[in-house]
């Protein structure tokens, strides 16, 4: 072997078990994988990265599954301050009665600044390096998830009525389309379009969200088929389904990714198939809110693209991803009477590169191979509670806690090292949170 045949790497990691994503339903093993900047180099034996690679730093994870960052498609991650504030309620009265008025009190940028930072440090601990986000002041949330260097699809809101972000439909537009502009084509932001929903935005700003989306290509993202009463009503006033409206509305599309879809008939199935609409699946959330059951083997059998988000802070109550697959797989196999539906290995692809997909990047995230961003986890299968171990793909869907990542890279760059956060101070975190927290529970009281 001659100098000139070693290869240049920044990172080697040794992992004990790798899941590519792609090709389906794999798992090798002694594999090393070797970053270069922001791009995985290759992924090689571990006897073969020896003789062709040298690289600066080289990371042995003897008892650990590597395996691309989680991509979290749904959320509203200030919503983290909002934790346990208010539980066991259906989603109108959670919303009408408790979350809109506590947003209406606390929602301001040093809320959003706060509360995003908590979210984001819950998300990489439990391997999470993508997020999306719909909330206030999305301009706050895309800074600071830029600044953490982690990758985030920021959603600006759009409602008929005034919030603290904005007074209405055409604020939001505007500001959001400024939003857009100044986003666009970052390499960690992907600036969105966050209608709330087919009961809170009327026609003309949907249009108008339609339009924004196909002359800027920014997605739009939206909660759809959340309950049954959103259905039974939008039928009740309009003599349409909800999906049906939104299909007249051109807002259903290979850019478009709806949130929930529980109430699911054939028509719905046939739309979101024949305009390539993305769904996102939030299966804890339509637990505990009690919305309803989406039929994610009915939706991945007729070809819809299926991610998966955990919605908020305030309706889950955590935001690990790993715990939501569990959910997941779960779930399917009860909502299709079939065991077989929604494998440990499939829920792991809804988590990976079926979120690439519904962000139009699953060229360059959602798998682990040579050329594609080195957005990369390590989950420490070595605890007594996961021995042993015959297939760790099953152990990270049924039998795993998020909390066991070990390791985390965005672009290449340590997230996570022996289970720490390296870029966000949480001591200092911490101290805000509990401000945040006397603040809300004094209100509450009083
Ligand atoms: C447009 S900003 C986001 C808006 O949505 C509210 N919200 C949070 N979770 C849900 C959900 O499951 N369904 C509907 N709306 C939800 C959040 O509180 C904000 O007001
Ligand atoms: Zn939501």
């Amino acid at each position: 072997m001659t100098a000139d045949t070693i290869t240049a790497a920044d990172i080697r990691i040794n992992a004990r078990w790798l899941i590519p994503i792609e090709p389906a339903d794999v798992v090798l093993e002694h594999q090393a994988v070797l970053v270069q900047g922001d791009r995985i180099a290759a992924i090689v034996s571990q006897d073969e990265a020896d003789a062709r690679f040298r690289a600066k730093e080289v990371i042995d994870l003897p008892s650990h599954v590597v395996l691309p960052g989680l991509i979290n498609m749904h959320g509203h991650a200030a919503m983290s301050l909002f934790r346990g504030m208010a539980d066991d309620l259906p989603l109108m009265t959670w919303l009408n009665d408790h979350i809109w008025p506590a947003e209406g009190a606390f929602v301001s940028e040093a809320f959003i600044a706060d509360g995003t930072q908590l979210a984001m440090a819950e998300m990489l601990r439990t391997g999470t390096t993508t997020f999306s986000d719909m909330y206030f002041f999305p301009e706050i949330v895309a800074q600071l998830a830029h600044d953490a260097g982690m990758r985030a699809q920021v959603c600006f809101p759009l409602l008929d009525f005034p919030t603290p972000w904005g007074s209405g439909p055409e604020e939001y537009l505007s500001k959001g389309e400024a939003f857009i502009k100044q986003w666009q084509n970052n390499a960690f932001i992907m600036p969105a379009i966050g209608p709330h929903a087919p009961y809170t935005v009327s026609d003309e700003p949907l249009s108008k969200a339609v339009a924004l989306s196909q002359a800027t290509g920014a997605p739009i993202q939206i909660h759809l088929h959340e309950t049954a009463f959103e259905v039974a009503d939008a039928l009740e006033k309009s003599g349409k389904r909800p999906t049906e409206r939104l299909a007249e509305l051109k807002v259903l599309g290979a850019n478009t990714q709806c949130v929930h879809m529980t109430q699911i008939d054939e028509s719905d199935v046939a739309l979101l198939k024949s305009t390539g609409t993305h769904v996102i699946h939030c299966p804890e959330s339509n637990l505990k809110l009690a919305s309803g059951l989406s039929p994610v083997q009915t939706f991945r059998k007729a070809g819809v693209n299926v991610a998966i988000g955990t919605d908020g802070a305030a309706s889950n109550n955590d935001l690990d991803l790993f715990g939501e697959l569990n959910t997941a797989a779960m779930l399917a196999k009860v909502v299709a009477d079939d065991a077989s539906a929604l494998s440990a290995h499939e829920a792991l692809a809804m988590a990976t590169i079926q979120g690439a997909k519904a962000l139009g990047r699953d060229h360059e995230l959602g798998s682990l191979a040579a050329g594609k961003l080195a957005d990369i986890i390590a989950v420490d299968l070595g605890d007594p509670f996961l021995q042993p171990v015959y297939d760790p793909a099953s152990h990270l869907v049924y039998s795993n806690h998020g909390r066991q990542v070990s390791h985390s890279w965005i672009n290449g760059v340590p997230q996570v090292q022996e289970g720490k956060l390296t870029r966000i101070d949480v001591p200092d975190l911490m101290l805000r949170v509990q401000g945040w927290a006397d603040r809300i529970r004094e209100q509450q009281t009083s």
